[in-house]
C-alpha cells in the first residue's frame, strides 16, 4: 500500500477546469517533483493534498486512506502526519524562530514543554540555524526563513514532508544547501518529500519520481524522474522545460476548409 496515492483528482475553482486525471503513487523515503509551468496548478494540488482544499473529483489516499471521505476527525489524524513549508515559509511573525518550531511539536507530540524546547533546539542545530533561535522572522534573510519554516516542518517527524518551491528567491549556493539538507531529512528520517519546484539544478539533484502538469491540455503529460524523463523522448513542453529550451509553438487546431 502506498504511504500516498492520488486517484483521477480534478481540480477546478467554480466552472474553471485547472488540472484532470491526476493519478499518482509516493511510496516511503521517495522525493517527488510536481512540476510545470506557471498557474499550471502545482500549489493548488499541494492544497488538495495536504487537506487545506478539497479537490471536484478524485481521491487521496494515505496508507489506504481516504482522505476526503474520513470524518473531521481521522482528516484531523491524518494532517498531523504531514508536514508543510508554504513558498513564503508562514512563520508567526510575532513569535521568535523557537516558539514557531515549538508550535508542531505542541500540536502533534505528547512531549511536555522542557522537551519540546530541546527537541525544537536540536532541529534548528540541524537545519544551521541554532544561533538564531531567539530572533525574530523578520531579522532572518529569506534562506534563513525557509530553512526555519523547513525545520517547523519536520519537528514532528512527520512521514510525508510537503514543499512549495523551498528554493524560489534563494541564491544557488543556498538552494543547494536546502537540496542536501532534504536528502539528509529523508536520509534521517526516511520520510517522503512531495515538492513543487521550476529549480531545474534541484530537481535533477534530489527528485526520484515526478509528474508534469501541462497548463494547455490541463492534464499531467509526463510521469517519472525528472533526470530520466530529461534523457527520454518525452511530450514537447516537457522537454522544453527540463532543457529550458522555448517549446516549438503548438500546431494549428484543424479548422474545416472553406471554399
Ligand atoms: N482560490 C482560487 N480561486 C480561483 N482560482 C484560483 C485560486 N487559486 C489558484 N487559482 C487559479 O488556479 C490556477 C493554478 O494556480 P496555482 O497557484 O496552483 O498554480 P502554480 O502552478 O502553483 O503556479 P506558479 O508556478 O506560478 O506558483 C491559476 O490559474 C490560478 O489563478
Amino acid at each position: 500500500m502506498s504511504l500516498l496515492a492520488v486517484d483521477q483528482l480534478v481540480m477546478q475553482f467554480g466552472s474553471r477546469l485547472i488540472q484532470k486525471d491526476i493519478s499518482l503513487k509516493v511510496e516511503k523515503g521517495c522525493i517527488f517533483a510536481v512540476m510545470g509551468g506557471s498557474g499550471c496548478g502545482k500549489s493548488t494540488l499541494l492544497k488538495h493534498l495536504v487537506g487545506l482544499l478539497p479537490p471536484a473529483s478524485g481521491t487521496v489516499t494515505y496508507d489506504g486512506v481516504d482522505f476526503w471521505a474520513s470524518d473531521d476527525a481521522q482528516r484531523n489524524a491524518l494532517r498531523s502526519r504531514l508536514g508543510m513549508l508554504f513558498q513564503s515559509a508562514a512563520l508567526w511573525s510575532s513569535m521568535t524562530v523557537l516558539e514557531n518550531v515549538c508550535l508542531p511539536l505542541a500540536r502533534q507530540t505528547r512531549l511536555d514543554a522542557k522537551q519540546r524546547d530541546a527537541k525544537a533546539r536540536e532541529v534548528l542545530e540541524w537545519v544551521e540555524l541554532g544561533e538564531f533561535a531567539n530572533f525574530y522572522p523578520a531579522s532572518l534573510s529569506g534562506g534563513m526563513k525557509k530553512r526555519a519554516g523547513l525545520a517547523r516542518a519536520i519537528a514532528a517527524e512527520p512521514p510525508l514532508l510537503f514543499l512549495d518551491e523551498p528554493s524560489a528567491g534563494l541564491d544557488p549556493i543556498s538552494s543547494r544547501r536546502l537540496d542536501d539538507l532534504i536528502l539528509d531529512i529523508r536520509h534521517r528520517t526516511g520520510a517522503a518529500v512531495v515538492f513543487v519546484s521550476h529549480e531545474l539544478p534541484s530537481l535533477f539533484a534530489i527528485a526520484d519520481d515526478g509528474i508534469f502538469l501541462d497548463a494547455d491540455s490541463k492534464r499531467p503529460i509526463a510521469h517519472g524522474c525528472p533526470r530520466e524523463l530529461a534523457r527520454q523522448d518525452v511530450h514537447p513542453t516537457v522537454h522544453a522545460f527540463l532543457h529550458r529550451e522555448v517549446p516549438p509553438p503548438a500546431a494549428p487546431a484543424a479548422t474545416e476548409a472553406t471554399p
